[in-house]
């Protein structure tokens, strides 16, 4: 027995491990001095894992491996932030989390480098349309065309809406590790986002919009942390219904079947960077373009 009453063995393990946990997080910060990794990816791994070795990180002790920021200008960052410098990375709540996310993605945004925006919400919120009116108003933007196994329906064009594959295709695609993210869809249709088209033009410098569903969001989120991730809302669920009725691409049964999986996507909303209402495309796609940084389009901020 030590002289505070633990046994002698269990004193020098939990003494090992907290000398393995120290030694794990100053890697941890060397790989983010040294550009390894990014300091958003970490504070992503410990919102994942709490109890990890990212989780268990100060906030401070990330921040000021950050370049040009020293002890005293973390805490002035923290203040501002409204994070209390004694905090870890873990044991951050929601608000807390988001603020410093959105901070260290404006401040990894890389010169020259585009944005990646994931547009998501609910079947029927005015997702299609509002990419489309992004696509005639905003060419410098690059929406992203996914695969999927759904057919087309009347007036919709292969490459342009969607490049329509059979099941078997589907397959070779995820086999050659084709797609940053796909699902199925409504428990239906399998969807995907093709990587190589996406990674060209973010490092050539346009920004990129993709319109997926909110699994396919949250695998963005793990595969690239500096996207910002955008959910559509409608201005009421009576509204949300009257468009997908009015809309009238559906089978009552096929609509049936969106609203059930639209209840689960608008409990989810909370996971995203930002919400918008759609209650009028154009200002809802300004709001979206905003949020890509495309050179030349008016800014609201
Ligand atoms: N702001 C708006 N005001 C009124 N109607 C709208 C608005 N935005 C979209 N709509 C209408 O709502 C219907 C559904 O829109 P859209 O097909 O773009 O939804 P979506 O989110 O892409 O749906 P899904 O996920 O099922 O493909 C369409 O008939 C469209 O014209
Ligand atoms: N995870 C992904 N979801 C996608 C992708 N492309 C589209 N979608 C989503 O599918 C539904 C249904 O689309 P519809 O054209 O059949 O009406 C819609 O909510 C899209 O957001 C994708 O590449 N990945």
């Amino acid at each position: 027995m030590t002289a505070d009453g633990m046994p002698e063995v269990d004193r020098a393990a939990a003494s090992r491990a907290a000398i393995a946990a120290r030694r794990a997080r100053a890697e941890v910060k060397e790989a983010v001095r040294t550009g390894r990794r990014s300091a958003l990816d970490v504070a992503e791994t410990a919102w994942r894992d709490p109890s990890g070795i990212e989780g268990g990180m100060r906030v401070r002790d990330l921040l000021t491996t950050l370049k040009g920021l020293g002890p005293a200008r973390t805490l002035t960052v923290l203040d501002r932030l409204g994070i209390a410098p004694v905090k870890r990375l873990g044991g951050l709540g929601h608000r807390q989390r988001a603020v410093l996310r959105d901070w260290l993605k404006r401040r990894s945004a890389v010169p020259g480098h585009g944005r990646l925006v994931v547009l998501a919400g609910p079947t029927a919120v005015g997702k299609g349309t509002v990419s489309a009116f992004i696509r005639e108003n905003f060419p410098d933007v690059m929406l992203s065309v996914s695969a999927t196994t759904r057919r087309p329906r009347p007036g919709e064009i292969d490459g342009l809406h969607y490049f329509f594959v059979d099941d078997a295709g589907f397959d070779r695609m995820i086999d050659s590790g084709e797609f940053l993210e796909w699902a199925v869809v409504h428990n239906l249709s399998r969807y995907g986002t093709p990587r190589g088209p996406v990674q060209e033009a973010l490092a050539s410098g346009r920004s990129v919009l993709l319109e997926i569903d909110l699994d396919g969001a949250r695998q963005v989120r793990a595969a690239m942390p500096e996207a910002t991730l955008v959910f559509l809302l409608p201005p009421t669920w009576e509204e949300l219904v009257r468009r997908l009725v009015g809309r009238g691409t559906e089978s009552p049964e096929e609509q049936a079947r969106r609203l059930e999986t639209a209840r689960v996507e608008l409990a989810a909303q909370d996971e995203f960077d930002a919400l918008v209402v759609n209650d009028d495309v154009r200002r809802t796609a300004a709001e979206v373009v905003d949020l890509l940084a495309v050179p030349g389009a008016p800014s609201r901020a």
